[in-house]
């Protein structure tokens, strides 16, 4: 498991793969209040991310356990969807410069949780996987990091676990009956608990979308703390599945009920469902994430995922990441990419970088 000095667990801020840095494209980091997609008059005072609170423990879990008897969630403002297209489609198209680049890239690569969620997976298959994770280019004379996390289904933990024992890097389990989430709530707990015991270090679970888009809004939470109370210290990343939401609105208010009951992170996708991660329902939930973090005080984490292949795209979004959040949420604690077939072209443009060209036998190599 990725440790620190202090501690088995990751903290913020204690990432040996990723420093925070100022000098990382132009514009104000943070400074996401003057063109919110949604009222900016919400809240007075501006994002203060220069000494983020701890993202671990995390102050929702140490509430009372068992969810306030009614919830309702509080009035979430409307999401203006012509301007949050139009504002993502203006941030993917910001140029950024070598030097930026190639840190974005090295970046990129320790927020990945290189994912395998096929039916055909096998223990072997995760064995590549992981030496994979741990040594993502055995043919580079560079030093690149190694990811954040590898992603599996729940019966091929155990051989996650024995794979990166020794390595700085996290195993992640879906949970809750994924993709679909199809399973009464106790049953869906009980596979937390299981990949929690395995040895999971992060449970990516998906939300009731059944219940969700019925407007049963007090029993979304109330199953989402149910599986947040089950993974314990345990890292939750609640998926919501935006593909299934319909409205951009939804996507807000559902960002909102996952944190209020106490996601670490909330991530748009399963990759089983089309469309998967965008960037106008990434921006969507950073902003979410960005008003939460200011009335609340608790940083939650993000994790686009589903359909995110190549590097132009993956660089966009750590680039509408500092502009909404700014440089603290530029860490593996608090971003995450979920990708299958990421890490390559990551690989090849950071060598394209260094050498102005692409080696065509590293496209061979690149297993
Ligand atoms: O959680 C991660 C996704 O399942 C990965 O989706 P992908 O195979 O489209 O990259």
């Amino acid at each position: 498991m990725r440790t620190t000095s202090a501690s088995p667990r990751r903290r913020c801020g204690t990432s040996a793969n990723a420093t925070t840095s100022t000098k990382w494209w132009t514009g104000s980091p943070g400074s996401a209040a003057s063109g919110s997609v949604c009222d900016p008059t919400r809240f007075g005072q501006s994002l203060d991310v220069r000494s983020p609170a701890p993202l671990w423990p995390n102050p929702a879990r140490s509430m009372p356990q068992s969810p306030p008897a009614t919830y309702r969630p509080p009035q979430v403002p409307t999401v203006d969807e012509v301007a949050a297209r139009e504002r993502a489609s203006r941030l993917a198209s910001r140029s950024i410069k070598t030097e930026a680049k190639v840190e974005g890239l090295k970046r990129l690569i320790a927020m990945l949780d290189l994912t395998t969620l096929e039916g055909a997976d096998t223990p072997g298959k995760v064995k590549s996987l992981c030496q994979k994770a741990r040594t993502p280019d055995p043919g580079s004379d560079q030093d690149h990091p190694s990811v954040g996390a590898v992603c599996v289904y729940p019966p091929m933990v155990p051989a996650a676990r024995e794979q990166v024992a020794d390595a700085d890097i996290n195993v992640a389990s879906v949970a809750s009956y994924f993709p679909s989430g199809q399973a009464a709530l106790e049953e869906r707990v009980a596979e937390v608990e299981r990949v929690r015991d395995a040895g999971a270090d992060e449970i990516d679970v998906v939300i009731n979308r059944n219940a969700f888009l019925a407007g049963e809004y007090e029993r979304v939470h109330r199953e989402i703390s149910a599986l947040a109370d089950a993974s314990g210290e345990k890292h939750l990343k609640v998926i919501l599945e935006t593909g299934e939401l319909e409205t951009y609105d939804a996507v807000r208010l559902a960002s909102r009920i996952a944190m209020d009951a106490g996601a670490d992170f909330i991530k748009t996708s399963t990759g089983k469902v089309k469309p998967a991660a965008t960037m106008p329902v990434t921006l969507v939930m950073l902003e979410a994430i960005r008003d939460y973090y200011r009335e609340t005080g608790r940083p939650v984490g993000m994790k686009p995922a589903g359909g995110i292949r190549k590097a132009k795209p993956a660089l966009r979004y750590l680039v509408m990441v500092r502009e909404v959040l700014g440089d603290a949420w530029l860490t593996p604690e608090r971003f995450r990419i979920g990708a299958s077939s990421l890490l390559n072209d990551l690989l090849l443009q950071l060598e394209k970088e260094r050498h102005g060209r692409y080696h065509s036998k590293r496209y061979l190599s690149l297993g």
